[in-house]
């Protein structure tokens, strides 16, 4: 019709349209390590056994009414906790405005969108590199994007002066985006000290932190460790913003579960905040969908799934932890002439190779290993099965 013969086609995402590449390609030997999907040591997505167990209990259980324009009020309260832990005065004193959210990417959007109508002068400081999709969200949220340092390309770890530096020449009040823990896609994440340093510099500068926590549990295995830079943060006084996933940490993925919260002055703020996150929310998905949030809110609701969650989580993490020493080793054994050691001491999801774009055309076109071309590869994508194959490939365009 000549109504959109003007209309473009859109570009392929880097990440999701890795995965399409992947699917499309017939190759028995092919490997996905594209996008943040955890993988069992078979290379199959994982249903966790807590998971399970919520839906046999919630089964034919409720109606499909509504949820509030704010969604769950449970989910959110058990998902505040997480965050800001089980004892926090905050809760106690009702200070947070939270709204169960469209998962991570929907809590990251409402935010912009919020900051777009109640600040619309402000910007956000983004790091260099991020989450391909974060320059979409606040881009169509029409919010001016900054950058500032965070990889260090040479040591493939953090450039804490080159952030240190750009957030003290920040002007006064800006608002910063922060990766709480295993930053997409370098898996490089500051020191506890290091952030203590960050939170005291915010301060002195009144800038506004907001954590994206899409990976709670992935960093170390524990979750209330992995929340170790938000409750720095919120010891110092800052009244932060935070974005809140299940996708990965309860492999909720496709359940669109999520969270946004901001932590506010007192009880009347956090309603106030709360009406107009919800404001937001109507014309744009109305409310939330029903069942992942009553998946979250059993197993968290209940002290033995939650434990076992608790466990499930830890088995996640340690095992993508014993594929980055598989990898490192593999390749120190090819006796590649490269250091590898980066691919142990990052963490997280992924691993940050500091492989060139062509080099990871190479891999997908002579290999058929899928990953984007920023060189990061999805650690959960690795297997005992694969890790020997993938190995070979990257030492055959590296070295
Ligand atoms: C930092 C960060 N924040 C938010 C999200 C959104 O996640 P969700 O909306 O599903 O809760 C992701 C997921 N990023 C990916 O894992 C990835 O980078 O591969 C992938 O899911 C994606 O959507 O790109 C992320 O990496």
């Amino acid at each position: 019709s000549s109504w959109w013969k003007n209309v473009e086609p859109a570009p392929k995402d880097p990440i999701l349209g890795v995965t399409e590449a992947f699917l499309a390609d017939p190759s028995p030997d092919k490997v996905n390590v594209g996008v943040g999907a955890y993988r069992d040591d078979n290379g199959k997505p994982v249903v966790l056994e807590c998971v399970r167990e919520a839906e046999r209990r919630i089964a034919g259980t409720s109606f499909m009414e509504y949820l509030p324009m704010g969604g769950s009020v449970k989910m959110v309260d058990e998902t505040l906790k997480l965050a800001y832990g089980d004892n926090s005065e905050f809760i106690k004193d009702k200070r947070i405005a939270a709204v169960q959210s469209l998962s991570g990417t929907g809590a990251c959007r409402l935010f912009a969108d919020f900051q777009k109508r109640f600040r619309p002068d402000s910007q956000i400081y983004i790091p260099v590199p991020t989450w391909s999709n974060h320059h979409n969200i606040w881009r169509d949220a029409q919010v001016t994007q900054k950058t500032y340092h965070y990889y260090h390309p040479e040591t493939k770890g953090l450039d804490f002066s080159g952030l240190m530096d750009d957030v003290k020449n920040a002007p006064q009040g800006s608002f910063f985006l922060l990766h709480a823990c295993a930053h997409n896609p370098t898996g490089v994440d500051p020191t506890e000290e290091q952030w203590r340093e960050i939170s005291q510099l915010f301060k002195a500068k009144n800038h506004f932190a907001f954590f994206d926590m899409a990976y709670q549990g992935f960093a170390s295995g524990d979750p209330a460790r992995d929340a170790k830079s938000i409750r720095i943060f919120l010891e110092d006084g800052h009244h932060i913003g935070i974005s809140q996933s299940y996708a990965k940490n309860m492999g909720l993925y496709g359940q669109r579960v999520g969270c946004l919260s901001v932590l506010c002055e007192d009880e009347k703020q956090a309603v106030t905040v709360k009406s107009q996150l919800q404001q937001l929310a109507r014309p744009m998905y109305s409310n939330p969908p029903l069942h992942g949030a009553q998946i979250v809110s059993t197993i968290l609701g209940d002290p033995a799934l939650k434990g076992l969650w608790l466990k499930e989580v830890k088995v996640m993490a340690d095992r993508i932890i014993g594929m980055r020493t598989a990898l490192r080793e593999s390749l120190e054994k090819l006796g590649s002439p490269l250091s590898w050691e980066h691919v142990t001491k990052q963490i997280g999801m992924f691993c940050y190779s500091g492989m060139t774009p062509e080099q990871v055309d190479r891999l997908t076109s002579e290999y058929h290993i899928y990953m984007t071309r920023n060189g990061r590869i999805s650690m959960a994508g690795v297997t005992t099965g694969n890790v020997g194959y993938l190995a070979n490939a990257i030492h055959e365009v590296t070295k």
